[in-house]
C-alpha cells in the first residue's frame, strides 16, 4: 500500500514537472518570439532613428506593405502611388484637362520642355495643344518619317561596318550608339531633314539636357537655386535662350517656305506650321499654336522622343544579349514575316513577337520610371476619402512593373511569352498596373512614332548583326528622369551576311 501511495506521489511529481517544464518551453518560445519580432526589430528601429534614419511608419507585422502613401520632396508633399486599383480609382472620370503638373518640376523642366508645351500645359490649354498636336502623329504622316528613321539606322549600321572591317566581333558602346541615332531621327523628324540648322540645334539640346543633368537637384526645397552650381545654371539658361533663336530662325524659314512654295516637308514642326497657315493665323482657333508654344513643343518632341526610345532599344539589346533563344526567335520572325522584303511601317506591324519583347522590356526597365501629375479638382476615392485639389501625386510605374502581387512570382524574369494571349496587360493582374505610356487623356502622344522607331532600329541591327554582352559591362541601371544603364552597354557585335533594304 505504501508503495502505492509512493509510485502515485512520483506520478503526481513527474507530471507537475512535465506541465511546469512545457509551460517553461512555451514561455521561453514565447518570449523569444517577441524578442526577435518585437522587442530586437524595434531597438534596432530606434537606434536607426536616432541616427537620423526614416521612413514611413510600419504596421505590425507585416512592415511597409502599403502601396499609397505620403512623403515629401522638401516642403512639397506628395501621394506616392503604387497600386493599380487606386490609381483606377482617382483617374475614372477624370478628363485630360483635368489633371495638371506639380508647380515644384516647373522651374527644373522649363529649360528641357519650356512652359507653353503639351508635356507642361494644363485645362482648356492642353485641349487645345493635344488637338493641334495629334494629328502630326498620324498613320500617313508616320509612314512617311519610316524613311528617315531607316536611312539613319543603315547609315550608323554602314559605319559600324566600315570602322570594324578588319574586327570581329568589335566592340561598341550600343546606348551611345542608339541615343545618338534617335537624337538624329528626331531632329530629323521633328525640326526637317534639309535644315542644316536642326544638326545645331540637336548639338546644343544635348548640351543643356548634359548641364541639366549635372545640375543639383533639391527639388522642393526653397530657395534651393542658391545652393546650385551657379555656372552651371547660367550655362543652361544661355544654351536655353540660343536653342531658342535657332528655332525661331528655323519656324521662321519654314514659315515662309509652307506660305510660297506649300512645302512641309512631312516633319512635326512642318505639319504643325501647315495646320497653322490653314487656321490663317487666326490665334483664337482651335488648333492654332503660337510661336513661343511651337518652341517649347519643339523642344518636348526632342527630349521627350529621344532619350525614352534609345533606352527601351538600348535595354532591349542588353536583354537580348542575355537571351540569345529570343535573339534567334525575332531574326527568324523577320525572315518569315519581311524576309527579302522592304522593312516599311506596313512590314514591320507583322512582327508581333518583337511587339511582345517592347513590351516586357519596358516593364523591366521602364524608360520613363515614374508618372507624376497634380490634382485640378477634388477627387473623391471613396466614402470619406478625398484627394484635395492642388495635390501632387506620384505614380511609381516601376514599382508597379515588379510587383509580383500583379505579375507572379516570375515577376523579375524577361518573358515576353507573358504578351501571347493578352498583347496589351501581358497577364497583368490590374488594367492600371501597367502603364509605361501613362494613362487616360494625358497618355504619350509619341508612342506611336516611338514603337514605329523601335521595331525599324531593332530589325536593321537584327538583320545585319548578332551580338553578345562585352566582359566590361557593368550593370548598374540609375534613374535620372528616364532609367538608363549607368556605365552604357558595351556590345560584342558579329556582322551578319545577309542586309535588308
Ligand atoms: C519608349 C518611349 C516613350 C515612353 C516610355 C514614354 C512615356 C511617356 C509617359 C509615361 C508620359 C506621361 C503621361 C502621363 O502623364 O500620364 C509621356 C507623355 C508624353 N510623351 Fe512620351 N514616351 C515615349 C516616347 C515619346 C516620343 C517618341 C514622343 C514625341 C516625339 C513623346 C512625347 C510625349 C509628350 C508630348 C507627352 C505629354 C503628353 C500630354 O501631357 O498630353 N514621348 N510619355
Amino acid at each position: 500500500m505504501e508503495s502505492l501511495n509512493k509510485l502515485i506521489t512520483q506520478a503526481l511529481w513527474f507530471a507537475i514537472l512535465l506541465l511546469l517544464g512545457t509551460f517553461g518551453a512555451f514561455l521561453l518560445l514565447f518570449l523569444r518570439v517577441i524578442y526577435c519580432w518585437w522587442i530586437s526589430p524595434i531597438r534596432v528601429y530606434r537606434n536607426l532613428r536616432e541616427n537620423g534614419f526614416g521612413g514611413p511608419t510600419p504596421s505590425f507585422p507585416l512592415g511597409n506593405t502599403r502601396k499609397v502613401f505620403v512623403y515629401w520632396l522638401g516642403t512639397e508633399p506628395f501621394v506616392y502611388v503604387g497600386d493599380g486599383e487606386f490609381l483606377r480609382r482617382i483617374s475614372s472620370g477624370v478628363a485630360g484637362k483635368s489633371w495638371g503638373k506639380p508647380n515644384v518640376f516647373r522651374k527644373d523642366r522649363e529649360p528641357m520642355f519650356g512652359i507653353n508645351s503639351l508635356a507642361m500645359v494644363e485645362g482648356e490649354h492642353w485641349v487645345r495643344h493635344r488637338r493641334a498636336i495629334t494629328p502630326a502623329f498620324s498613320k500617313t504622316n508616320l509612314k512617311a518619317m519610316a524613311w528617315s528613321m531607316k536611312e539613319s539606322t543603315n547609315n550608323m549600321l554602314d559605319q559600324w561596318t566600315l570602322a570594324n572591317s578588319n574586327i570581329s566581333p568589335f566592340e561598341i558602346d550600343a546606348e551611345r550608339e542608339l541615343t545618338a541615332l534617335t537624337g538624329e531621327i528626331i531632329s530629323k523628324i521633328s525640326f526637317g531633314i534639309s535644315y542644316e540648322n536642326g544638326q545645331k540645334v540637336f548639338e546644343k539640346l544635348k548640351a543643356l539636357q548634359a548641364e541639366l543633368f549635372k545640375s543639383n537637384r533639391l527639388v522642393g526645397v526653397p530657395f534651393s537655386e542658391f545652393f546650385m552650381n551657379r555656372k552651371q545654371t547660367l550655362k543652361a539658361q544661355k544654351l536655353g535662350k540660343e536653342i531658342d533663336q535657332i528655332l525661331l530662325s528655323i519656324i521662321d524659314t519654314r514659315r515662309k517656305s509652307i506660305k510660297e512654295e506649300n512645302n512641309c516637308q512631312g516633319d512635326l514642326l512642318g505639319l504643325l506650321l501647315k495646320a497653322n497657315e490653314e487656321n490663317n493665323g487666326d490665334e483664337s482657333m482651335d488648333k492654332m499654336l503660337t510661336i513661343r508654344e511651337l518652341i517649347d513643343e519643339s523642344k518636348t518632341f526632342f527630349f521627350g522622343g529621344h532619350d525614352t526610345t534609345a533606352l527601351s532599344l538600348t535595354w532591349t539589346l542588353l536583354l537580348l544579349a542575355l537571351n540569345q533563344d529570343w535573339q534567334t526567335q525575332l531574326r527568324e520572325e523577320i525572315r518569315d514575316v519581311i524576309g527579302d522584303g522592304e522593312v516599311n511601317f506596313t512590314s514591320i506591324a507583322g512582327l508581333k513577337k518583337m511587339g511582345w519583347v517592347m513590351n516586357e522590356v519596358i516593364r523591366l526597365y521602364s524608360p520613363a520610371p515614374n508618372i507624376q501629375r497634380q490634382t485640378r479638382e477634388d477627387i473623391k476615392v471613396e466614402e470619406n476619402m478625398v484627394i484635395p485639389k492642388g495635390t501632387n501625386i506620384w505614380i511609381d510605374v516601376v514599382g508597379m512593373n515588379h510587383d509580383p502581387c500583379l505579375w507572379g512570382n516570375d515577376v523579375n524574369e524577361f518573358k515576353p511569352q507573358r504578351f501571347e494571349n493578352d498583347v496589351v496587360y501581358g497577364g497583368c493582374k490590374h488594367k492600371m498596373g501597367f502603364v509605361p505610356f501613362g494613362f487616360g487623356g494625358r497618355m504619350c502622344v509619341g508612342r506611336n512614332l516611338s514603337t514605329l522607331e523601335y521595331r525599324i532600329i531593332l530589325t536593321l541591327i537584327l538583320t545585319r548583326f548578332s551580338f553578345t554582352l562585352s566582359p566590361n559591362y557593368r550593370h548598374s541601371p540609375s534613374t535620372l528622369l528616364t532609367l538608363r544603364p549607368t556605365y552604357g552597354l558595351p556590345l560584342l557585335m558579329q556582322p551578319i551576311s545577309a542586309t535588308h533594304t
